[in-house]
């Protein structure tokens, strides 16, 4: 794994957002950042333009020194300055949004590439991943990173307005934006460590909203409808939501807000009442005429803008907290996921002698599952694996498929350790279904053709694997054949039954096999077909796995027979090997589960 945990998740990291917000803008569009930039300079720039020629339209109305040609001119500046400024907002907000959908855009990417990127799936149940990817969408504070970009585009263009300000407020008396300037600042400074501190609630919380999600999404959706109804517990979805929503809000609870509330005013009132009072002084003294005590006035008002811009501020904070997650992301599997993810191509032909598993050690973080298991599957021939539950059936396909490595030992095709051969190659020698397979909510031509995503998909490129899967009995009956959709959530979709399930995953399967595919892997194949379908594959299992080297993992003694081996795995350890026969006249535990099995039928024959 990539070696990224929750720990990594710092206050500093978070502080850093925005500067990693700055860093990216020019790679999502370098014209955009320019442009962005030189408006809202020339913002600014306009800013003080407004104050100045607001200043001198006064004065000449004061004096009228200026006669009229001179106040004409002097309200022209204003108006084109103010209309200027009119203008310039939209353009900002236009291209500030740009900017903004195309970070949120390139960070989905980078999120979505992140966490596809490492060869194994070990990532994607560490809970503190979980999080982060979570937090990369921004989903702890509601705001998306995208919105980071508009409002630090409307926090630089105040602060320069406010430092426009200052310097204007300056030129009329230079200490005069000092005790101003240290007030907004020191009270910004307060604020935005509030808020920090509440991302950082927010990011806290995250494991109890992801709970509170998986309860709504349960109580909403209808993966979970028939049995949360049947079951009835409606009102404990209810109950387990509401409790984890407020613990996770509780965490956002709390964060002090005593210095900005209240030392933050009276800080402003000081420093403001300061400097009123040197202007009243000025003025009354005759050493401040109209045009500078009109621009005074107004950079005081202007320079709340170095101040805590609410909206703003908090938008941005909020904003780009997720940022950093969504590059840890991005990062994921950079490193190498796998100990040593190899890269020799595989042999199209691999296995042409045999798969070997040696002394092969591996567990999940908190349990151990293989202790030390020695197998061996001959080229061409099929093995039935059979355990109890928990025994580490499908762990072992798992490690096959290198979704895992062994902690030690190794797993050999041909001799060859599978750790250097390129996994991407090695998988397209791989048809697999496994036990838990998926039913994508797409196409039935998509969902048997992603056993080949690059193969021919004309309806006759499927025609063996759907004789071969049974597909064939109900795909006469689908409204639109190959491309119906299989879910009722799409128009003209339809769904299917477990066992038609269960047959377009073997199909997928089949469909790898018909393109080049020579290990054929099936987890419980027939867990959820009838006794007709279940016959069918009986009928069909010497022709499915010709040539194959097959795997197959059931319970069910009457499929596990039809293998050429059979292996029981107990203990974390291969305890016995052998054919049917072989094993039977072994009398061991397969002759026990065997016999326990058939027991009821045959009992069922004598009545
Ligand atoms: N992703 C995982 N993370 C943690 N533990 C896991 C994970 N997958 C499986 N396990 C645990 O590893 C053990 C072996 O699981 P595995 O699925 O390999 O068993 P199995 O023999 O296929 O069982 P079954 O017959 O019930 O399908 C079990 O105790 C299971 O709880």
């Amino acid at each position: 794994m990539a070696g990224l945990t929750g720990t990594e998740v710092t206050p500093g990291r978070r502080a850093s957002g925005v500067l990693e917000v700055i860093r990216l803008l020019p790679r999502v569009s370098l014209p955009l950042t320019v442009a962005l930039t030189a408006v809202v300079l020339l913002q600014a720039l306009l800013s003080s333009g407004f104050m100045l020629a607001g200043a001198a339209v006064v004065a000449d109305v004061a004096s009228r020194a200026a006669g009229d040609a001179g106040l004409a001119l002097d309200l022209a500046v204003f108006i084109a300055v103010f209309v200027a400024r009119l203008a310039l907002t939209p353009v900002l907000g236009m291209i500030s949004g740009e900017l903004a959908r195309r970070l949120n855009a390139t960070l989905g990417q980078t999120t979505l590439e992140g966490a596809l990127r490492p060869v194994g799936i070990g990532h994607l149940s560490d809970p503190a991943i979980a999080d982060r990817i979570q937090l990369a969408q921004g989903l702890a504070t509601g705001y998306p990173p995208g919105d980071a970009v508009t409002s630090l585009a409307r926090l630089a263009s105040s602060r320069l307005n406010g430092l426009a300000a200052a310097i204007l407020l300056a030129t009329v008396e230079w200490w005069l934006p000092l005790p101003l300037a240290a007030a907004w600042i020191t009270l910004s400074r307060w604020r935005l460590r509030e808020v920090r501190k509440a991302v950082d609630a927010e990011e806290e919380s995250m494991p109890a909203l992801r709970q509170a999600a998986y309860a709504r999404d349960l109580a909403i959706g209808d993966a979970a409808a028939k049995e949360v109804r049947v079951f009835g517990f409606q009102d404990w979805l209810h109950d387990r939501f509401t409790r984890a929503w407020l613990a996770g809000m509780d965490a956002l609870a709390g964060s002090g807000r005593l210095p900005s509330r209240v030392a933050g005013p009276a800080l402003l009132a000081l420093s403001h009442a300061a400097v009123f009072a040197y202007l009243a002084f000025a003025v009354s003294g005759g050493r401040l005429g109209v045009e500078p005590i009109t621009v005074a006035l107004q950079a005081i008002a202007a320079m709340g803008a170095l101040g805590w811009i609410g909206d703003i501020q908090w938008m941005l904070a909020q904003a780009s907290a997720a940022v950093p997650h969504a590059l840890a992301v991005g990062r994921l599997g950079v490193e190498a996921e796998l100990s040593r993810p190899g890269t020799t191509a595989p042999d199209e032909r691999l296995p042409a002698q045999e798969i070997r598993f040696e002394d092969v050690r591996f567990g999940y973080p908190d349990r151990p599952v293989l202790k030390g298991l020695d197998l061996s599957i001959p080229a061409g021939s099929s093995l039935a694996i059979v355990g109890m539950n928990g025994a580490g059936k499908s762990t072992l396909i798992k490690l096959l498929a290198r979704l895992y490595d062994p902690v030690s030992g190794r797993i050999t095709v041909d001799g060859v350790d599978l750790r250097t051969l390129d996994p991407l190659a090695w998988r397209r020698q791989l048809a697999i279904v496994f036990q838990d397979f998926v039913r994508y909510e797409l196409s039935l031509r998509d969902n048997v053709g992603f056993g080949r995503l690059d193969a021919d998909r004309s309806n006759g490129a499927f025609d063996r694997a759907a004789k071969l899967s049974g597909l064939n009995d109900f795909l006469p009956r689908l409204p639109a054949g190959w491309d119906t959709p299989l879910s009722r959530r799409f128009e003209g979709g339809t769904d299917l039954s477990g066992g038609q399930w269960q047959r377009v995953a073997l199909a997928r399967a089949l469909f790898a096999v018909e393109h080049g595919a020579r290990v054929l892997v099936l987890d419980e194949p027939t867990a959820n077909l009838d006794v007709r379908a279940e016959a069918q594959i009986y009928e069909h299992f010497l022709e499915i796995t010709r040539g194959l080297t097959t795997i197959l993992v059931s319970h069910r003694f009457a499929t596990v027979r039809l293998a050429d081996r059979i292996c029981v795995i107990d203990g974390g350890e291969v305890i016995e090997y052998g054919s049917h026969e072989e094993l039977m006249a072994l009398d061991g535990r397969y002759a026990h589960l065997f016999t326990l099995q058939s027991a009821p039928f045959r009992e069922a024959r004598h009545v």
